[in-house]
């Protein structure tokens, strides 16, 4: 399964249908790059938090989204995130973060910004890249050689993030992530949304070693086929 011209990967979808999981596992296992955009956005969150800017108003988040500097790692096997040179993989899964980053992913500068670096990193993949967000195969890459879009249903999602987070309420868990997904689905610069051409894989039912190995077949379908 040799292939001279880097392979491209697009996978999105709502909050825990299994997109960093799946992504990290397949990119690992086919010898590709992995990004997370969601760390990057969470990371700028994290910036504007930090620096004191009020993440309710859009103008002091589009005037400071130019000064973080993101950098992502890309390998699976040890994805990492940094903003000017600090270690931030650990605060920006804090709950202050996840609250307040649909509202700062949804600025058009931030957004312009975040789109430019991923497609940089995308574009210097050797091997290939598996991306993983909301608006990949939609904005970011829609020349994308495969387009995923996995979806559950929100039971299923607000168990799984319950399941990482100690003494989680699954009701508020279920609560938070709906709320997040109807911010992020109605934002007018790119929103989630599934791409005309993506497959669309429902994970409620599945395993995650189910999920994994669907999307590496439907690589190696997409490489042979080249
Ligand atoms: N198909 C699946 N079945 C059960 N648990 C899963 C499945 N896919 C992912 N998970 C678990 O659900 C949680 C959220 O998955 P994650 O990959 O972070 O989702 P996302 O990136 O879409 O938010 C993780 O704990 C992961 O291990
Ligand atoms: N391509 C992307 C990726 C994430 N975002 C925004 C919207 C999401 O709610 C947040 C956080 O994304 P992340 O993938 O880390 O979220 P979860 O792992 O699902 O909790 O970032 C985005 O606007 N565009």
């Amino acid at each position: 399964m040799e292939s001279a011209t880097p392979v491209i990967v697009a996978i999105d979808g709502p909050s825990g249908t299994g997109k960093s999981s799946t992504s990290k596992a397949v990119a690992a296992q086919l010898g590709l790059s992995y990004l997370d955009t969601g760390a990057q956005y969470r990371a700028i969150t994290w910036w504007m938090v930090t620096n004191g800017i009020d993440t309710a108003d859009p103008f002091a988040i589009a005037s400071a989204a130019g000064k973080p500097e993101i950098v992502s790692g890309t390998d699976p096997e040890k994805p990492a995130i940094t903003v000017d040179g600090l270690d931030v993989a650990g605060p920006i899964r804090e709950q202050d973060v996840t609250s307040k980053v649909s509202a700062v992913s949804a600025v058009p500068e931030v957004r312009a910004r975040i789109t430019e670096l991923q497609r940089a990193i995308a574009g210097s993949a050797v091997t290939g890249i598996v991306v993983e967000g909301r608006d990949i195969g939609t904005t970011v890459l829609p020349d994308a050689d495969l387009k995923v879009f996995l979806t559950a249903s929100p039971e299923a999602r607000a168990a799984r993030r319950s399941g990482e987070l100690e003494g989680a309420d699954l009701h508020a868990t279920r609560e938070a992530l709906v709320k997040r997904d109807a911010a992020d689905s109605s934002r007018k610069t790119s929103p989630l949304a599934k791409a005309d051409d993506a497959v669309e894989v429902d994970t409620t039912d599945l395993t995650l070693q189910q999920v994994i190995e669907c999307v590496v077949t439907l690589v190696e379908e997409k490489r042979a086929g080249r």
